[in-house]
């Protein structure tokens, strides 16, 4: 409805004179945008940028633009500029395979020559095409690989893809051709290799052909990149649904017209077949068509081919003892039962020959049934027998037999090897960051996750409003999980937290597993501590870090007109009563940004933490002493809180840390040790049974001296300028000073009541004090 509305809208503008299209716009476009703003997590302004989009879209292809109308000016282009930036950086970042580089020495004679000569071509900015062939084995993929590896090498961008997921996914970085080309191709982009191109429909290949013509206003075939179409046309031809086989022949390749002007290089080399030439000749003879034929079309197999029958046994018992002839031993070897395999044209053939191997197996079988219920019950009885019938991908039969040992195949993969639309994958990974609910401009809550398989690859999560009640307790932070078949969705360029273009949706009725094994086992799992005194150096990093500080004081929380904040001085290196396990965006200066998915650790059980807790158990009564520190004043924070009685009382927390006790080395660290002070804001605290906690540190002071006896804890503090321009930068209205008040205000209260011996926290901007009094280390 929404696009009709558009069209209309574009039809008024531009067919009926319109008094006032700005008015106009604004009236209905509540209407207009209906569907974008229905889209997950998109705030209003970028709905409206949408929605600019599309008509600009529709005003063009009706020959006019937005400016006609004076709507230009509600358009932002530089979010485009950004996101085609995004996508040009992204290509540009692909790590390219030692392996790939390496094998562009190792072509033979015939990948040579047509390595040469599209690299020529690629070099030389010719504006030329290309098609391999060649039957399966004859190192296709191979020779793509290479050439992606070589151009990406010199910094040029080399686009992977292929016509379906399985195809793109043995491309590094391949994706399928349809997500591919909704990227901005640049002057930069000059080679793309397209893989399986012999099953693609015609059709779409005429219209990247178009497309790119359109896009880099060059009237050469694909606008002058070069582009290399590869596959074979003796394997699957493009799917018909219910089509003849001439439809088929219609749709493919072969009957365009961009067919002529493609120059074609033919492999014939069977490099996988290299140790039986016998059969792969045969194999070429019969996809070239010339393996002679009898009276009906059919060809003999060679006897040494075939296993001669006996008559006590089926063929399919016969295949079976000849592929499996032991079954005995592989229930203690099923590496060796791997070697070896039945290929089927039809699922019933390999559901039959898996029952049948299944029986054989040695061992005690177990059954397992599925539960399969209609949604209305009284459609149970009708339908249940149909659904016990059903067995979509990705979801085990109805009746599941397993044994020790047996293998079954398994979908399990590792991150890099999920792709877009390709369903039927499970993947083992630990939750290494989980953020607490947050509220979207559209007024929707969202949580974010990011998860970690053994390889060390990452993936972010959305879980939204209506599924996190489901979900709360399933995905803890550092348990394992077993996922299959999430929602993978593109990730928008404002939501991603980590390197990864897509996120999974995770529903209620995605299926989770937690794997019972020992917290922490993903071995991958990598902590990267920072000094809080090392922040600055990882501002612009875009992966994150984690941090081990302690929280010596809390402010009271403040209500502001937006959300609730709270001063808390933490200390790092020389105790710990929180553990930031965090992969943080740090803004410039030492700010540090929490995200959707920034997750605090209370009291952690790590090795790292040790010496932290005991020096805090130590000195306990005397960080107890320290004054309260008191907001002064606070800048505009979108509330995030949905209700006060979720602010946990931070300042309960030094009673956690009881046991430890202090070691030389801890006591020898800490005299030297502390060398920050920060002000944090925390601006969303969980409920106080959560395992995790958001905060904003908003001040980085340095710790000039600490002084400290049985009794007392001196922490003198050195303002520094540097946070300046960032608070600048964000649009809020304090100045350096006030951003240092409440220390300011800690000093005076230490004044106060330095008659009772308490902290001393300076305050080196304030006036009428000299930090250089109490200084000797400047860390900045
Ligand atoms: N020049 C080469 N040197 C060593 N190994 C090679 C070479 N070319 C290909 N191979 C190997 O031969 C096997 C088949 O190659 P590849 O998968 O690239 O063939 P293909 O033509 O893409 O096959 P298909 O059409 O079945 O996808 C692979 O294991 C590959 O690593």
């Amino acid at each position: 409805m929404p696009i009709s509305l558009r069209q209309l809208f574009c039809t008024i503008l531009v067919h009926c004179n319109a008094m006032n299209p700005k008015q106009l716009f604004l009236k209905f476009e509540d209407s207009l945008k209906e569907d974008f703003a229905k889209r997950e997590l998109m705030s209003d302004n970028e709905a409206r940028q949408c929605l600019l989009q599309a008509l600009k879209s529709e005003l063009e292809s009706m020959g006019r633009k937005l400016s006609d109308f004076g709507l230009h000016d509600l358009l932002h282009v530089s979010t485009e500029t950004t996101t085609v930036y995004k996508e040009i950086q992204d290509e540009k970042n692909i790590r390219i395979s030692e392996i790939d580089l390496q094998n562009s020495a190792n072509l033979n004679k015939e990948q040579l020559i047509a390595f040469n000569d599209i690299l020529e071509a690629v070099t030389f900015e010719k504006p030329m095409s290309f098609f391999i062939d060649g039957p399966g084995g004859t190192g296709k993929t191979f020779l793509y690989r290479s050439l992606l590896a070589v151009v990406r090498s010199q910094n040029l961008i080399a686009l992977a893809t292929a016509t379906s997921g399985v195809a793109a996914s043995i491309l590094p970085n391949g994706r399928t051709a349809h997500s591919r080309f909704k990227i901005p191709i640049d002057g930069e982009g000059r080679l793309s290799c397209n893989d399986e191109a012999s099953m693609a429909k015609r059709q779409s290949i005429e219209a990247l052909d178009i497309l790119l013509r359109d896009l880099t206003e060059k009237d050469y075939l694909f606008g002058g990149k070069v582009v290399v179409l590869g596959g074979d046309f003796r394997q699957v031809l493009p799917v018909i649904p219910k089509g003849t086989k001439d439809d088929c022949i219609d749709a493919s390749l072969v009957r365009s017209s961009i067919w002529s002007t493609l120059k074609k290089h033919t492999l014939k080399e069977n490099m996988r077949a290299k140790q039986d030439p016998a059969f792969s000749n045969f194999l070429l003879r019969i996809g070239n068509g010339i393996e002679p034929q009898n009276s009906k079309g059919e060809i003999s197999i060679p006897s040494s081919m075939v296993i001669q029958p006996v008559p006590e046994k089926t063929p399919i018992q016969q295949l079976m003892d000849f592929a499996f002839p032991d079954l005995s031993r592989y229930s203690t070897d099923a590496i060796s039962m791997t070697n070896s395999a039945i290929l089927s044209p039809r699922n019933d053939t390999v559901d039959e020959i898996n029952e049948e191997l299944i029986s054989k197996f040695p061992g005690e079988q177990h059954e397992y049934l599925s539960i399969d219920q209609t949604d209305n019950k009284a459609h149970q009885g009708l339908y249940i027998d149909f659904m016990h019938s059903v067995a979509p991908p990705g979801l085990p039969p109805h009746r599941l037999i397993l044994k020790e040992n047996c293998p079954m195949t398994s979908n399990m993969k590792m991150l890099k090897d999920i792709v877009p639309g390709v369903p039927n994958w499970t993947a083992e990974v630990m939750v290494i960051e989980k953020g607490l609910p947050r509220l979207a401009k559209n007024k929707r809550l969202y949580q974010k996750l990011v998860f970690i398989d053994s390889e060390g690859s990452k993936i972010q999560g959305t879980i939204f409003q209506q599924d996190m009640r489901f979900l709360k307790n399933t995905l803890k932070i550092y348990h394992t999980y077993r996922i299959s078949n999430a929602i993978i969705n593109d990730t928008p360029a404002q939501h991603q937290v980590i390197d990864n273009d897509h996120e999974w949706v995770l529903y209620a009725r995605t299926p989770i597993e937690e794997v019972a094994v020992k917290e922490l086992s993903i071995t991958a799992f990598k902590y990267n501590f920072v000094p809080l005194a090392d922040l600055t150096k990882y501002t612009k990093s875009r992966e994150g870090i984690d941090a081990i500080f302690a929280v010596l004081k809390v402010g009271a929380p403040k209500k502001t007109k937006e959300t609730w904040v709270q001063n808390i001085l933490i200390i790092d290196q020389g105790s710990n009563f929180i553990l930031i396990v965090t992969t943080t965006n740090l803004a410039a200066g030492v700010k540090l940004q929490t995200r959707g998915s920034t997750t605090f650790i209370f009291d952690p059980v790590l090795p790292e933490a040790n010496a932290l807790k005991t020096w805090c158990m130590i000195h306990s009564a005397a960080i107890n002493k320290l004054p309260a520190i008191e907001l002064q004043q606070v800048g505009l924070i979108k509330s995030l809180i949905p209700c006060r009685s979720q602010i946990i009382k931070i300042n309960r927390l030094p009673t956690i840390v009881s046991t430890a006790t202090l070691s030389e080395a801890a006591r020898g660290k800490l005299g030297k040790g502390i060398e920050y002070a920060v002000h944090l804001r925390a601006y969303k605290y969980a409920p106080t049974d959560s395992e995790f906690c958001l905060f904003s540190i908003d001040t980085f002071v340095p710790v000039t001296k600490i002084i400290e006896d049985t009794q007392e804890l001196h922490l003198v503090l050195q303002a520094t300028t540097a946070q300046k321009n960032h608070y600048n930068k964000e649009g809020e209205t304090k100045s350096p000073a006030t951003q240092l008040r409440a220390s300011y205000t800690a000093a005076q209260d230490a004044v106060a009541t330095k008659a009772s011996k308490t902290a001393i926290i300076e305050d080196a901007t304030a006036p009428g004090k000299n930090s250089n009094n109490h200084h000797t280390s400047n860390n900045q």
